[in-house]
């Protein structure tokens, strides 16, 4: 039996000769961590924490084995032990010995602030390390609570674009990543996250991933995924209306036309290409490789075709769910976008943004995957209610 492939690279290796009967959601989860050299999670063993956090209840460190001199001298330091009540110290340096005394404990008494300062400190970035930023993240880049009117960051282009069909005016030649508040109210993205309930609502996915791709039809059920179109048939019609995929065909096009603009190409060059799905992550252990969306990745590798990437977030970060942000990955800086509802996240599709999601701790999260390609061959309509 042919393994099942995870993405579309495995899909490519194995040559279905029938792209249209391929599960598509294999092309939407990403294969896996594309350089072995990216910076891994780092995780907080637990006794660690705890040792932290209780004073004492770390395991004793391993006595070093007696060397002379030096294991013998700090006895020397101290007073000379005498025979309790022979008095022999006191008589020889009575007031040396007790200034000694309050000198020891004054450093006694420092020691034990300094070490109960440093645990504290340690405890502090150990509980942040291992709750909040999981993979060393050092700047967010769009916090759930501002409204951003528009904020872009250009970094240098990768050379994946160069591997492809060049599209003078439309293929990255400025390459970034982008935010904004603006271009869809919170009052559409309830709307659209209403249709992504109801559409997945009808499956879901036994881990915690499932998509429902409304071009295509695919949607996760259990540890597959059906064709909503022919599974359904006629009842779909029954389900979505003919306002919900207007509905996305207005934000398709508001989102294209901001992409154009902070690139600085013309919209029309722009083509939506597959796939493009609503994702509902929550915290259900993954059941499949399907499930296990937290892979860091290319979109131009995993998808191909994309050359703009734009994510619409259609709930709030610790309000909806925690964990579950996007992370730009770059070495030593990683940048966050907290998602938030009518949020829209772009960037050019190619290495020069590799990133991925954070697992979801808890709660539901909702977004939309919707990109655009510069090759027209590559362009698909918008989903259309048939
Ligand atoms: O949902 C997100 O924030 C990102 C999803 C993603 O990386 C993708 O669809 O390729
Ligand atoms: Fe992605």
């Amino acid at each position: 039996m042919r393994p099942v492939p995870r993405c579309a690279a495995q899909l490519e290796k194995q040559g279905s000769p029938h792209p249209s009967a391929r599960p598509l959601i294999a092309r939407v989860w990403p294969c896996g961590p594309p350089s072995a050299s990216l910076p891994r999670p780092r995780t907080v063993p637990a006794s660690l924490l705890v040792a932290a956090l209780v004073p004492g209840s770390a395991a004793p460190a391993p006595r070093p084995a007696p060397r002379w001199p030096g294991w013998m001298a700090p006895q020397r330091r101290g007073p000379l032990r005498t025979p309790e009540g022979s008095g022999a110290t006191e008589r020889r340096r009575p007031s040396s010995t007790k200034k000694d005394r309050e000198l020891r404990e004054t450093w006694r008494g420092w020691l034990k602030t300094l070490g109960l300062g440093a645990s504290v400190v340690l405890a502090s970035i150990l509980i942040w390390s291992s709750l909040g930023a999981d993979d060393g993240v050092a700047e967010v880049l769009a916090h759930r609570d501002e409204i951003l009117e528009g904020k872009f960051i250009e970094v240098p282009c990768s050379e994946d674009y160069d591997g492809h069909r060049r599209f003078e005016g439309c293929t990255p030649r400025k390459c970034g990543r982008g935010v904004t508040d603006v271009v869809i109210s919170r009052e559409e993205a309830e709307r659209i996250r209403r249709v992504a309930e109801k559409g997945l609502s009808l499956g879901g996915s036994d881990g915690g991933a499932s998509i429902l791709d409304l071009h295509s039809g695919a949607l996760s059920i259990g540890k597959h995924f059906v064709n909503l179109y022919r599974y359904f048939g006629d009842k779909i019609q029954t389900i979505f209306s003919e306002e919900d995929f207007q509905l996305y065909r207005d934000v398709r096009r508001k989102v294209q036309l901001t992409i154009a603009e902070a690139f600085g190409i013309s919209a029309s060059s722009l083509y939506l290409t597959k796939p493009t799905f609503f994702s509902r992550i929550n915290s259900t252990e993954a059941r499949t490789a399907h499930d296990e969306y937290w892979h860091a990745h290319v979109d131009k590798v995993t998808y191909g075709s994309f050359d703009y990437t734009s994510l619409l977030y259609l709930s709030d970060y610790l309000e909806d769910f925690g964990g579950g942000r996007f992370v730009f990955m770059e070495e030593g800086a990683n940048k966050t976008v907290e998602p938030r509802a009518g949020r829209v996240s772009f960037f050019t599709s190619g290495s020069e943004n590799l990133h991925r999601v954070e697992k979801v701790r808890w709660g539901t999260r909702y977004a939309i995957t919707i990109a655009f390609t510069c090759n027209p061959d590559h362009g698909i309509e918008d989903p259309a209610f048939t």
